[in-house]
């Protein structure tokens, strides 16, 4: 075996040298191993042209051609992929070269090429997977984006449009800032994202281009570049504003007394003791009235349940109009509530107190009877008022005060007030 032909076992690609007009002269064992022949016999005087796809073959001719031209000597030819139907009927993918040489005197071809059926392979589900993500990406309910160090939209996905009513391309280039209608809410998300490095299902708002607030839910995490450097956000944002209402419709019918439109008992008493607290720590007064409607039970018996229920809207809200707009009232049961006064004293206190009974004696109540006439009546109410004592342990202490007071105004004969902790001249402060 000549040198050359030493040189030609010995490379990793397949090879083969054929004369100008495409017959096989030589083959090395990769060549053979690639177009699946027998041995390098069987490949010796065919013509190459039998191995290429009909599709390919008038390329494959063309670039043989080029490379055989003088001015092209010595230099390979740009490789470029062909169909290749081997020995046993099995279709590959070939990355081709040539180069035209002397081979033993005369003018040949020498043809290299690599196997590339598996990397079009790969190449083709890559393509398949990536037309599958744009899809899902085009069509998903989320918006994808990403912002740079300083906030700006690098790139935002095409559920913006449906999400906030405007195109990418609108976005894109602008910092987040103004779709935010609060402020307060992007730095909450900003301050997250710095001390934890991502955020999930964060809460915010956004205004939609037709100026809708909808609200959103964002999961997000930091961008570092190479050095470490925090180099922006990358991550979703979704309209949660239906879930957001539901909850809402949830908390409302939750806390609300169905009957008069108040907080419930449970409601009133969270809102009792954070005002509790507040008082506590900033050592302000704070006085809570109690009130309950005097003999309701006869209300029922005489005129029935319903015109029950009607004396408790109407006493709920006169109770209402008698108070200031950051008052607390709850329903705590039955005929009894709750009035919470934040900031007010024992005697500033009774003067609301005064107000509301009032209010409630001045109601004018009435029923249809059978007859087609009226029956008008009015009702009272007993009040027991307390204020917050520096010895109180909890909020506890403070409406046992107050329940007792009201106890004892019902005792002393009903339609009065009656005061707990009247001995503290200052309410302890
Ligand atoms: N119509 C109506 N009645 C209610 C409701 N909740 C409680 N009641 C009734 O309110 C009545 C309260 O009666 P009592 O606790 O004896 O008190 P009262 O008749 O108001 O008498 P005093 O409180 O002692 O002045 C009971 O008959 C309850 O059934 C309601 O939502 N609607």
């Amino acid at each position: 075996m000549d040198h050359d032909q030493e040189l030609l076992q010995l490379l990793p690609a397949a090879a083969l040298v054929v004369t100008p007009e495409g017959v096989i002269l030589r083959a090395n064992a990769a060549g053979v191993a690639l177009l699946e022949a027998d041995s390098e016999q069987a490949l010796l005087g065919r013509i190459l042209g039998h191995f290429v796809h009909p599709m390919d073959k008038a390329r494959s001719s063309q670039r043989i051609e080029r490379v055989k031209q003088p001015d092209h000597a010595g230099r390979p030819n740009k490789s470029s992929e062909f169909r290749v139907r081997t020995d046993k009927g099995q279709l590959r993918m070939v990355l081709v070269a040539s180069v035209a040489i002397e081979w033993q005197g005369a003018p040949a071809l020498l043809m290299c090429g690599m196997d590339m059926t598996h990397q079009s392979e790969i190449q083709e589900q890559l393509r398949e997977s990536e037309h599958n993500f744009r899809r899902l990406f085009d069509n998903m309910q989320d918006v994808y984006y990403r912002t740079d160090a300083q906030g700006v939209v690098q790139h935002v996905g095409p559920g913006v449009r449906r999400v906030l009513g405007y195109e990418p391309h609108e976005i894109e280039g602008r910092t987040a800032e103004s779709y935010y209608p609060q402020s307060k809410d992007r730095d909450a998300f900003k301050a997250a994202i710095q001390e934890k490095g991502e955020v999930a299902d964060f809460p915010g708002q956004m205004v939609r281009r037709d100026g809708v607030v909808i609200d959103i839910s964002i999961s997000s995490h930091a961008l570092y570049d190479h050095q470490g450097q925090f180099a922006g956000v990358e991550g979703i944002y979704r309209d949660v504003t239906q879930r957001k209402n539901l909850e809402r419709e949830l908390q409302r019918l939750a806390t609300t007394d169905m009957l008069t439109g108040m907080a419930n008992r449970r409601a009133f008493l969270e809102t009792a003791e954070a005002a509790y607290q507040t008082a506590r720590t900033q050592h302000t007064p704070l006085t809570l009235l109690m009130l309950d409607v005097d003999h309701f039970k006869s209300i029922n018996d005489r005129f029935g349940h319903l015109e029950g229920d009607r004396a408790l809207v109407a006493f709920a809200r006169a109770v209402m109009e008698g108070l200031r707009p950051g008052d607390a009232v709850g329903r705590l049961g039955g005929e009894e509530f709750g009035v919470l006064l934040q900031g007010t004293t024992l005697a500033q206190g009774h003067e609301v107190a005064v107000r509301l009974l009032n209010c409630v004696r001045t109601l004018e109540l009435g029923v249809a009877d059978a007859g087609h006439g009226s029956h008008r009546y009015r009702i009272t109410a007993s009040l027991g008022l307390g204020t917050l004592r520096g010895s109180d342990r909890s909020l506890r202490d403070l409406l046992d005060r107050a329940d007792q007071a009201l106890y004892q105004a019902k005792h002393e004969g009903r339609d009065r007030i009656a005061l707990a902790d009247a001995d503290l001249d200052n309410q302890g402060y």
